[in-house]
């Protein structure tokens, strides 16, 4: 695993979107592992500026988000599938049918799991998995527990993620318990991850993700298990790592 640190939010962005735009020219038709949360948002607007300016076309590109809410359907403007088309999608030529969300709304959550789980799989594999991080080490919605996950499930999120979510919401009552996410090991199938975090809430996260065991209890330590997992990080995020752990 490679950890950069970088000025602010927007340099991270913008390398970000250059490793994007290598991989569309090296092959238009890649697949990219998408993630939601405040964090990829300067990344989202690097990649709709280079599009309007010619650098970047999404024309044969296949997207795969990690996770949504159980019960929000797609015209809530809280679900996972409202804010991929408001902060990215229809900003650029991608075309609709290959843009891919789980569902939070079918009748039997269960069975669709595993539908969700075989068109990742028949995408013929993510190149580049974009990734944030939970404050307590959580990547997509796979929250610390006893083991890691393999599959697309079903999880009930922590009330340190429903705390810390509840600021996109009207109120704390409104977050949903439950959400379905992509599982670690499918996550980990990724040619290339790139996981961001910027800010101080983030510091001891990142610090057990790069610094501590690989654990199931800090989900995003598996990372270090990765053959090409690239760790980026503003000041604040990196604030808790010592020298030897940062590549650049
Ligand atoms: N399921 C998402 C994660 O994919 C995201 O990484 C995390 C951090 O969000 P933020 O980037 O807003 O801090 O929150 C959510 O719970």
């Amino acid at each position: 695993m490679k950890v950069k640190v970088f000025q602010d939010a927007q340099s991270i962005a913008e390398y970000t979107a250059d490793q994007i735009q290598k991989l569309m020219k090296r092959k238009p038709e890649c697949v990219l592992g998408l993630a939601t949360g405040s964090t990829p948002v300067p990344t989202y607007r690097e990649m709709i500026k280079r599009y309007e300016q010619g650098k970047l076309d999404f024309s044969q590109v296949k997207t795969y988000n990690l996770d949504e809410y159980l019960g929000l359907s797609k015209e809530n403007s809280q679900s996972f599938y409202y804010f991929m088309w408001e902060n990215l999608f229809s900003k650029i030529n991608i075309l609709k049918e290959n843009t891919h969300l789980p569902s939070g709304t079918e009748a039997d959550m269960e069975s669709y799991c595993k539908v969700y789980e075989k068109q990742v799989e028949q995408s013929g594999g993510i190149d580049l998995q974009l990734l944030g991080i939970g404050n307590n080490g959580h990547i997509g919605f796979n929250e610390p527990e006893e083991n890691f996950s393999q599959h697309v499930h079903i999880v009930s999120l922590t009330q340190e993620t429903i705390q810390a979510n509840k600021r996109f919401f009207e109120n704390v009552q409104q977050v949903p318990r439950k959400a379905i996410t992509m599982g670690i090991e499918t996550i980990m199938k990724a040619e290339k991850i790139i996981l961001i975090a910027t800010g101080k809430a983030k510091a001891k996260a990142v610090y057990d993700t790069i610094s501590g065991p690989v654990t199931p209890w800090c989900p995003a330590s598996i990372l270090q298990r990765h053959k090409d997992a690239e760790i980026l990080l503003d000041l604040e995020a990196a604030a808790l790592l010592k020298d030897e752990n940062i590549n650049c």
